[in-house]
């Protein structure tokens, strides 16, 4: 079995900003069970992100503007027992930080806390720069989220391509110069021309990881159950499957009811 090389013996947010030092791109999923982090983390991954994408994957939501505080941290939590080397990351839910810098800070305190995360990630700019250096001053390693920011899905409507305006490409830079600035180890940026993406990794010293955001950036993050072929009805251009366990499991499963009902499973080896 092939498995990435693993220099590192654990990943820290040091270690992320010096791989885009040294020209190393960084690889992020998600994961949001054990069995599953456990995989990920033996396979060599640098980042495990426990997204608020479980919301739609984990509990069959059409966006991830329902899952809770409480819903992240039972997933984190799983997730942290799981791991031996990545560095986990947790998404704050919708509703938990946007409130005022006080409640961001409760919310952060509780994930590293209760889940055992070593980082938080937080969507939007300038609007949430208050609550992030509350986090901050706390202690707290933040990701920022920019670009296709999907807490926001209601005030756009659509999940297309953002930042194809130049007033909008100015206050992404402007953004993410701001996020380096105040002290957060990353950015995640999503749904962002390749070009523009480039010139934001260009724009700052903090590792770049984009999703739909071309091969300019310092690493790339996909949701875990859309690169195994779980999601099949989920197919966005910049979505590489590496597998198709949609049709694996199907016929894994198919088979096993063929099998009970023909009474072939269990065979006389398979029982007692
Ligand atoms: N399974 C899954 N994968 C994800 O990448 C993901 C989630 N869920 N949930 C939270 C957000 C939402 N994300 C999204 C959602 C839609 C598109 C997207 O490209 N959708 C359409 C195009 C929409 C349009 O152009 O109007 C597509 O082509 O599938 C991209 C990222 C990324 N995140
Ligand atoms: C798509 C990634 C970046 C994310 O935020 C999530 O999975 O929730
Ligand atoms: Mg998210």
């Amino acid at each position: 079995m092939s498995t990435a090389k693993k220099e590192y013996k654990r990943i820290t947010v040091k270690t992320l900003v010096d791989m885009k030092a040294n020209g190393e791109k960084i690889s992020m999923l998600t994961a949001y069970d054990y069995t599953m982090a456990k995989i990920v983390d033996g396979a060599g991954i640098d980042v495990i992100l426990v997204g608020d994408s479980a919301s739609n994957v984990m509990a069959g939501h059409e966006t991830t503007l329902p899952i809770t505080l409480d819903q992240m941290i039972y997933h984190a939590s799983s997730v942290v027992r799981a791991i031996d080397r990545a560095l986990v990351v947790v998404d704050l839910p919708f509703g938990s930080y946007q409130s005022d810098p006080k409640e961001a800070l409760r919310s952060a305190i509780r994930i590293m806390k209760e889940s055992g995360g070593h980082a938080v990630k937080l969507e939007g700019g300038k609007e949430i720069k208050e609550s992030i250096k509350r986090i901050l001053n706390a202690g707290i390693p933040v990701m920022g989220h920019l670009g296709l920011t999907p807490q926001s899905i209601y005030k756009f409507g659509t999940y297309t391509v953002r930042a194809k305006e130049e007033e909008e490409a100015l206050r992404l830079i402007e953004d993410a110069k701001m996020l380096e600035r105040i002290g957060c180890f990353a950015i995640v940026l999503e749904k962002i021309p390749a070009k523009l993406a480039k010139e934001v990794a260009e724009s700052v010293s903090i590792p770049i990881i984009g999703i739909g955001a071309g091969n300019g950036v310092d690493g790339q993050v996909l949701v875990l159950h859309d690169m195994l072929g779980m999601t099949h009805e989920f197919h966005p251009r910049f979505l590489r499957r590496y597998m198709n366990l949609y049709e694996d499991m199907t016929n894994a499963i198919s088979q096993y009811v063929v099998d009970v009902k023909a009474v072939d499973f269990p065979n006389d080896n398979e029982q007692y």
